[in-house]
């Protein structure tokens, strides 16, 4: 009998294909399980072998899992291009974006008894010129569209509607949303809408979920999946349109290789599927707001609120010449909330830092108390007294001061507990906290959402969690303490985050019967940020655009950053200098480079970083000069070093 060469994807370092044998005829996309050296792995055959070394004998392929391929060819493609695009080996891309427990799980026969029992709902005018052009859109081939809606003004329900429609023509659809896991009021309104229990898909699930989801979906059942950035990855030839709502949400891209941006994925994997993608905020990223000006993606704007309800206008508290009440409040937003809670409405408080308070000083010597492991001060928790590491994670129950030995500090800065704590005292118990240290669960957050909702508080105090598309009828007043933290950031998208973050929180007021009212508190009024927040969102892309364009920054220039980290500092101080000159030397002339410099956080988890960052303007030089700095690094590394090649980053730190 002929033997068969393939080439196998399989989910380890460093390269992820292997070439294996087998007598029998396998399709492409099937799983097989394999011996590794002495390890057992499930992976997917890729195709047939590119290259056979006579010389070298070839291991059998074990088992073939699937009697048909569970990826399609065009998802392998995906892949592929991920894997090319993002300079990561298919191994880690694929350990990146697939769990083990599915590429073993055996097949499950999901029952599917779906049945329509969708609530009807007339759309407004404005929403429904907009869903005539979206649903032209179904059955046309691959298209992206950017839906840029004001907050409140129903984006969801357009989503919903387009959703049904798909499902009328037997195709599936995907629609991501960023941490699921912390939104489920959207599942359920979703549910309600469609008639049926929507299916769920994010890395936090069980196994067992997690694979009934996926065979769902993969078998065409499912008509659609819900998810976070994995649900992208669950495969299916029968998808009709992909939904990315919130897609200026910097959670999309991912930290851990392969370090992918979904909404870019996304808009790759439709354009491959040749099936339209919706990409959907009512603060869209600068990135995408460029691409439909330059005609890339369809631009389809709501500026209305559905219900008529005006915008709430955006006021602007100076810290500098307020009275401040325990370092917290000014006045004047003391007595408006005084004044709400009166009126038994609502109020929510954005503050962007957990914890009690953001550093703890030494009151003998002024030293702030550092993680040990990571140049990070840490951050002091009352409850339960310790301090911690928000990079390592580290607890720290005793500490003192690394220099002068004392263990009396004074706490700086404040952080959400103690916010909770300065505001109970001064409204009673009607304060709760939203941040993800309160939400330990599902059903955690469940329950907070509730009880606010049902009214049994006043006030909700919490990080950027409080802005996440809520619907709180009674929330007329939105307070935002303090993000000036956010606007210090060495980070060229920091100006972009903080008037995206204001607008989503400014947009949880005055939703339905009531108007609403914004705060924000702020030691820099005069920044440029603060003074678009009431006027037309495109002036605030047009300036953002020009700084952008003025300094070389995306989307006028492709970005990549490389890390170099060390547990040995000298070493990978060396090794990031050596590599910038081989790219310097490479480099263009339209090619900008940034460093070698000691990153903003120059340790974290006791490894000292170097990064060096590429700005160009074409897209092909990236793979190039991505490849010089990965064939220096394999020949230079030593010990435990580390590269990390960050396409398009997101985190400058
Ligand atoms: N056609 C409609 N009929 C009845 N209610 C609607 C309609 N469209 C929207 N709504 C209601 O208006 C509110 C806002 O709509 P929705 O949440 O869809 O807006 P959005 O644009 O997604 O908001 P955000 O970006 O602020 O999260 C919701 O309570 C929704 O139920
Ligand atoms: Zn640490």
């Amino acid at each position: 009998m002929s033997l068969n060469y393939y080439d196998l994807i399989l989910p380890v370092v460093p390269k992820g294909t292997f070439t294996y044998t087998s007598e029998h005829d396998i399709p492409v996309g099937s799983r097989v399980k394999v011996f590794f050296g002495s390890r057992i792995e499930h992976g997917i055959v890729k195709g047939k072998a590119d290259k056979i070394h006579p010389d070298i004998s070839y291991k059998n392929i074990n088992e073939v899992l699937d009697d048909k391929p569970v990826f399609p060819e065009k998802y392998l493609t995906m892949f592929n291009k991920m894997s090319n695009y993002y300079q990561t080996p298919l191994g880690i891309a694929m350990r990146g974006v697939l769990a083990k427990s599915i590429l073993s799980s055996e097949r499950l026969d999901v029952d599917c008894d779906i049945s329509d029992k969708s609530i009807l709902l007339s759309l407004s005018n404005d929403q429904h010129s907009v869903y005539a052009s979206l649903t032209k859109i179904i059955d046309s081939g691959f298209s992206a569209n950017l839906l840029h809606g004001i907050t409140g003004s129903g984006k969801t329900e357009i989503y919903i509607e387009l959703v049904k429609e798909c499902i009328k023509k037997g195709k599936q659809v995907i629609y991501i949303v960023p941490e699921i896991s912390l939104t489920p009021q959207i599942v359920q309104r979703l549910s309600e809408r469609l008639g049926f229990s929507v299916p769920v898909y994010h890395s936090k699930l069980s196994p067992k979920r997690k694979q009934k989801v996926f065979w769902g979906f993969n078998s065409g059942c499912y008509p659609l999946v819900i998810g976070a950035r994995s649900a992208l990855f669950i495969p299916s030839d029968n998808i009709g349109l992909i939904i990315v709502d919130e897609e200026h949400e910097s959670s999309f891209k991912q930290e851990e290789s392969p370090s992918y941006q979904l909404r870019d994925m996304a808009v790759m994997y439709a354009d491959i599927l040749n099936v339209p993608v919706v990409l959907g905020s009512a603060t869209p990223s600068v990135e995408s707001y460029f691409n439909a000006l330059n005609g890339k993606y369809r631009y389809l704007e709501l500026n209305k609120r559905f219900n008529e309800k005006q915008l709430p206008e955006i006021k602007i508290i100076d810290l500098k010449t307020s009275d401040i009440i325990d370092n917290l409040l000014s006045v004047k937003l003391y007595d408006k909330i005084f004044e709400k809670i009166k009126q038994n409405e609502q109020v929510l408080l954005l503050l962007n830092k957990k914890g009690y308070s953001k550093h703890l000083i030494c009151k003998k010597c002024g030293t702030t108390l550092q993680c040990l492991n990571c140049s990070i001060a840490l951050t002091y928790y009352k409850k339960g007294d310790y301090a911690k590491c928000s990079y390592c994670g580290e607890i720290y129950k005793f500490f003192k001061c690394s220099e002068c030995g004392e263990n009396d500090f004074l706490d700086f800065g404040h952080g959400t507990e103690k916010a909770v704590e300065i505001l109970r005292e001064l409204f009673g118990d009607t304060v709760i906290k939203l941040d993800t240290d309160s939400v330990t669960s599902h059903k955690k957050m469940q329950s907070i959402l509730n009880d606010f909702y049902s009214g049994k508080y006043n006030i909700m105090v919490g990080t950027q969690l409080i802005a996440k598309g809520f619907n709180f009828p009674e929330v007329t007043l939105v307070g935002v303490l303090n993000i000036d933290n956010l606007l210090s950031l060495p980070d060229f998208r920091a100006n972009e985050r903080a008037y995206q973050l204001l607008m989503q929180v400014a947009g949880r007021a005055g939703r339905f019967i009531k108007k609403g009212e914004v705060f924000i508190q702020t030691y820099n009024p005069e920044m440029p940020v603060f003074q678009l927040l009431n006027s037309d969102s495109e002036k605030f892309y047009m300036e953002e655009l020009s700084r952008r364009k003025e300094h070389d920054y995306p989307p006028f220039m492709r970005m990549v950053r490389i890390i170099i980290s060390d547990t040995k500092e000298d070493r990978a101080k060396k090794t990031m200098e050596t590599i910038s000159e081989k790219i310097n030397e490479a480099k263009s002339s339209e090619t900008k480079t940034l460093g070698p410099s000691p990153a903003p956080i120059f340790k974290i988890k006791n490894r000292y970083r170097y990064s060096f960052i590429i700005k160009t303007p074409n897209v092909s030089r990236i793979q190039v000069l991505g490849r010089i700095a990965r064939e220096n690094f394999e020949v230079l590394k030593k010990g435990n070093m580390q590269l990390k090649l960050d396409v398009d980053p997101y985190f400058f730190m």
